[in-house]
């Protein structure tokens, strides 16, 4: 049995790794006595008894207990956003390739990514490797997320019927959210991506959206082939038929229905003169962009079947 300790267990992602492990056969959880909780030599404490020590903190907290953790030798997976591009880190998307999935697995420090990040970079990633979209190019990215992905504050605010929560809402219109650097990074582009995210009045869910010009009937096929080739073999990964919409929600493609899994949907359309397309993933942003990301990277850290506890559905 290997044991983790979760530093920040009684938050969002905290919450949703502890219930993964609740379910998990070959992981158990070493909790803090919550009074102590940000008491550094308790955490030193655990972090030598446990086998990986999971940050789900804000990211000022997560660089104080990552350093704790590298203090005592400790592995660890840290759920922020504070060290997703720092050398010595290893990201935590198994899916980018065979390298990333070994490297995962051997990593002393592994940084889980962002939740929208996730979605850009699992699209962009293989098909700029590959050389069918230009790492050249400025891409913009539209997405809309679950409230959740913002934390405690983020549902007191929508959930405690103070304020009046707009349906939807975009930010990041100073073009700095954090997910930005870590999506030209791992996707391999020159330059920053446009990122323009928005908040939902809903708890949970994602969808993650670039628009692609001048792309043929050839282009199209190569776009769905190579991302096609990509994903063939990955669980949770899954590519979606071409131009097709759920025929339970359409025309609407939704941010819904993959609450509590750790699957990301990709879709491709694409007009008929050839000349629009759009890129779009779908994913749980607790899930795939969280909590089910951790703990299939946990497994992979501790040499486990990937697709232990993953899924809560
Ligand atoms: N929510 C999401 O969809 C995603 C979140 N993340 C990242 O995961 C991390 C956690 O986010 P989230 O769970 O949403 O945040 P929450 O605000 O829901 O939870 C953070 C938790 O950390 C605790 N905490 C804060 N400082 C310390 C400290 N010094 N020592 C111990 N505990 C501390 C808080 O305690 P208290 O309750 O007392 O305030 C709280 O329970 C963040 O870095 C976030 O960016 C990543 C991907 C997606
Ligand atoms: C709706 C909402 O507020 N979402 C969060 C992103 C959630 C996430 O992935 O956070 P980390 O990068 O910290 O892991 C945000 O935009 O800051």
């Amino acid at each position: 049995m290997k044991s983790v300790f979760i530093d920040g267990e009684s938050g969002t992602t905290g919450l949703q790794v502890r219930e993964r492990l609740a379910i998990h056969p070959q992981i158990k959880v070493v909790s803090i006595d919550p009074k102590l909780k940000r008491d550094a030599n308790e955490k030193r404490r655990l972090m030598r008894e446990v086998d990986v020590a999971v940050l789900c903190l804000p990211d000022a907290a997560a660089k104080e207990a990552a350093a704790l953790a590298q203090d005592v030798g400790c592995r660890v997976l840290d759920a922020s956003s504070a060290h997703r591009t720092a050398e010595g880190w290893v990201f935590g998307l198994p899916e980018l390739s065979d390298q990333q999935r070994a490297a995962i697995a051997g990593a002393q420090c592994v940084a889980n990514p962002g939740c929208y990040a996730t979605g850009a970079i699992l699209m962009l990633a293989p098909l700029v490797s590959a050389g069918v979209l230009s790492g050249d190019d400025v891409y913009a990215i539209n997405a809309v997320s679950g409230y959740s992905g913002g934390g405690k504050q983020l549902i007191e605010r929508y959930e405690s019927g103070e304020f009046q929560s707009p349906a939807v809402a975009a930010y990041g219109l100073d073009f700095q959210h954090k997910h930005v650097r870590e999506i030209q990074v791992l996707s391999g582009l020159a330059h920053a991506p446009i990122f323009i995210p928005s908040v939902g009045a809903y708890r949970q869910g994602m969808l993650v959206s670039i628009p692609l010009q001048e792309v043929s009937g050839e282009k199209l096929d190569c776009l769905q082939g190579t991302l096609e080739a990509s994903y063939r073999a990955e669980d949770f990964i899954k590519l979606q038929t071409f131009n097709k919409i759920d025929p339970d929600t359409a025309p609407f493609l939704t941010p819904h229905g993959l609450d509590g899994s750790n699957e990301v949907h990709i879709h491709l359309f694409g007009s008929e003169d050839g000349s629009r397309g759009l890129l779009v993933a779908k994913l749980d942003n607790l899930g795939k962009g969280a909590s089910g990301a951790a703990v299939q990277n946990l497994n992979l850290m501790l040499g486990l079947d990937e697709s232990l506890g993953v899924d809560i559905r």
